[in-house]
């Protein structure tokens, strides 16, 4: 075990970095503080107007800051021009040039800085055939199918040789399935290039399978920052709790705890063998997914809105013992699955002065907590 804390270098760290797109209005983005380490894959992850898009854009240079500062490898950048901050974007529509050929849509950049036609073909050439593309570098955007297109702008972001790549939604024009296939690609690359990668995306499902780090966002600050196991497996708040999935939030008198669906233990209610500490619950609708099936149940005298929980089980569990709609019972898990919640950020107009920092702290106090519903 490391027991010397020597931080990874940080390729791109952020103080205090705050964005105000009016005087009077809440913070878009509110004072973040962040490290992403070199060469690591970084996702932003959180809701519509979490500020996600926001923070990338002021890394990127396309956005200004009200305050606060962006170093990259150690060089603050806060206020250069984009083109000077060894940074490159890719975006979610691509923006290629839809009358420029493969090879001139990543060679477009070399141009302006005015590099001869034969040098920034042979080099955007070289990279096409690295996102193995050379054989189509004559095509245009419309005769190249949305996982080509992808790795044509890829390859026109690497060509001004960034330190960082910056994603904002890279997948989210493409149909699931090539978003599965090209999530897989992205990881790939980035671990072939070594590069810094720093994505936004609104799906948890493509954050866990891509990120070294998630950072989840809400509401203009930072709740949670970890391994996607880490950020699975210990949610800091509520919030990251129900935006991950997967997890059901009990109110108990130590405060919320969070137990994921598939630690659920669930017995009819004429079984009542939990203990005191059984939950009585209602089945509500049984989804077979193939290889779980999980089970929606109302919690029964649970307070609106919180009523709502699911319970996953392997298939051959479910054969063996079925849950049918409308069925009585009971639920309970072991306490070592309990996950105590922390309080999370407030929405702007209820936050205190005090710096919001990195949100909850993350604790993982599991102690027996009697059950008040
Ligand atoms: N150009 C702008 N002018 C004014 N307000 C803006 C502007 N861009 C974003 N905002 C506001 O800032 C907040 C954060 O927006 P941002 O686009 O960063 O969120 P996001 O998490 O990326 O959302 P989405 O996933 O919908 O893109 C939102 O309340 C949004 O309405």
């Amino acid at each position: 075990m490391n027991v010397v804390a020597t931080p990874e270098p940080a390729a791109v760290e952020i103080v205090a970095l705050t964005k105000r797109y009016a005087p009077d209005t809440a913070a878009a983005v509110d004072r973040i503080d962040l490290r992403i380490a070199s060469g690591s894959y970084c996702c932003l992850l959180g809701p519509s107007g979490c500020g996600k898009s926001t923070t990338l854009r002021m890394i990127a240079g396309h956005e200004s800051v009200s305050s606060g500062d962006i170093l990259l490898d150690n060089r603050n950048i806060t206020n250069l021009p984009a083109a000077a901050r060894g940074t490159a974007m890719m975006f979610q529509s691509f923006a290629l040039f839809p009358h420029l050929s493969a090879t001139d849509n990543v060679a477009f950049s070399l141009k302006m800085k005015g590099v001869g036609k034969a040098e920034r073909h042979r080099r955007a050439n070289e990279l096409l055939a690295r996102v193995a593309m050379g054989h189509l570098a004559e095509r245009k955007p419309s005769e190249l199918s949305g996982g080509q297109q992808q790795r044509v702008a890829l390859a026109r972001a690497l060509i001004t040789e960034p330190r960082v790549l910056l994603l904002d939604e890279p997948l989210s024009a493409l149909d699931p399935f090539l978003r599965i296939q090209m999530r897989a690609e992205l990881r790939r690359w980035q671990k072939e290039l070594g590069l810094t990668f720093i994505h936004v995306t609104h799906s948890q499902e493509e954050a866990m399978a891509l990120a070294d780090t998630m950072v989840v966002m809400n509401h203009g600050v930072i709740e949670q920052v970890g391994s996607p196991h880490a950020v699975y497996n210990h949610p800091a708040s509520e919030f990251v709790a129900r935006f991950m999935g997967g997890h059901n939030v009990f109110d108990t008198p130590g405060g919320p705890i969070a137990v994921r669906n598939d630690r659920m233990r669930i017995a009819a209610a004429s079984e009542n063998n939990a203990g005191s500490a059984a939950l009585a619950a209602t089945v509500t609708d049984v989804e077979y997914q193939g290889t779980y099936v999980l089970l929606g149940l109302a919690l029964d005298g649970a307070a609106a809105g919180r009523q709502s929980v699911s319970v996953l089980l392997g298939e051959a569990a479910f054969l063996a013992r079925p849950y049918a709609h409308g069925e009585a019972v009971r639920l309970s898990w072991a306490e070592a699955d309990a996950r105590v919640l922390g309080p999370g950020v407030k929405p702007p107009g209820e936050r205190a002065s005090a710096p919001s920092g990195t949100g909850a702290a993350q604790r993982d106090d599991t102690a027996a907590l009697a059950m008040t519903l």
